[in-house]
């Protein structure tokens, strides 16, 4: 495994987007993943409709019933990879805006770009969840946002960042680790996370977590999209 790994150098990430006042982090996550691995199976890198996901997937957790998708209130990457392979995939980011507020689902199958064929909940400790990354691209993953409304930069790395209140989705886009000396005290492995709240949020829009301490629940909800198919 690298030492170091980050997707964006591919050219498999798009630009920073920016949700908005509403609680639609679930479909950013989805749709970097999904855009993530289109780009390995094609070598495109096609911006897709987090709208698509807000206005049209209400699909529920299979184990939670009570939880379903719902637009600016809040779903799931996983509810959403759900949607898409019932749907028959995404529709492109210019063709169907985002709004950042809930409407009427106007999906039209005859502009999908992206169908998802299947996808991966990713069991595995921080460790391997780097080989995963390398392999399948981008991870959607769940985290406990409470740092990161302060966030400035840097590596973040909360003493009292808990593991059970999971409450945002972002992307994996890649890892690395700050201060390669050969005394190695101030190594700082990090995980580079793709957010979307706007690029003048953090760093450019991303955020640095530290890697090694299942930070913040960072390994505790993470999927990918493992196999995809390709329309056009
Ligand atoms: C109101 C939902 C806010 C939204 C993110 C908003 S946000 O703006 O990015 C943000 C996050 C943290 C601090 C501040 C701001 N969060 C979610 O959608 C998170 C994302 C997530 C959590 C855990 C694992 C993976 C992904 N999902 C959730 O919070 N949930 C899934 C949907 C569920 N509902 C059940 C009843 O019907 C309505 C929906 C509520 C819990």
């Amino acid at each position: 495994l690298p030492e170091s790994f980050d997707w964006r150098d591919q050219g498999a990430v798009t630009e920073v987007k920016d949700q908005g006042a509403c609680g639609s982090c679930w479909a950013f996550s989805t749709t970097g993943a999904v855009e993530g691995s289109n780009f390995i199976a094609t070598g495109k890198l096609i911006s897709l409709s987090e709208q698509q996901l807000v206005d049209c997937d209400h699909v529920c957790d299979p184990v939670d019933p009570l939880s379903c998708d719902s637009g600016c209130n809040g779903g799931l990457m996983t509810n959403a990879y759900e949607y898409i392979k019932q749907a028959g995939g995404l529709e492109k980011e210019a063709d169907y805006k985002y709004t950042a507020q809930d409407g009427k689902c106007k999906f039209d199958s005859n502009k999908l770009v992206v169908k998802v064929a299947n996808f991966t909940e990713v069991p595995v400790d921080e460790a391997q969840m780097g080989a995963y990354l390398v392999n399948y691209g981008p991870l959607a993953v769940g985290i406990n946002a409470a740092f990161m409304q302060t966030y400035i930069g840097g590596v973040s790395c909360p003493l009292i960042c808990s593991k059970r209140n999971i409450d945002h989705g972002v992307l994996i886009v890649g890892y690395g680790a700050r201060g390669f000396t050969p005394v190695r005290l101030s190594y700082k492995p990090y995980w580079i996370i793709k957010n979307s709240w706007g690029k003048s949020w953090g760093e450019e829009g991303y955020y640095k977590l530290c890697r090694g301490y299942g930070e913040c629940g960072i390994s505790t909800m993470v999927s990918s999209v493992a196999a995809i198919a390709v329309i056009d």
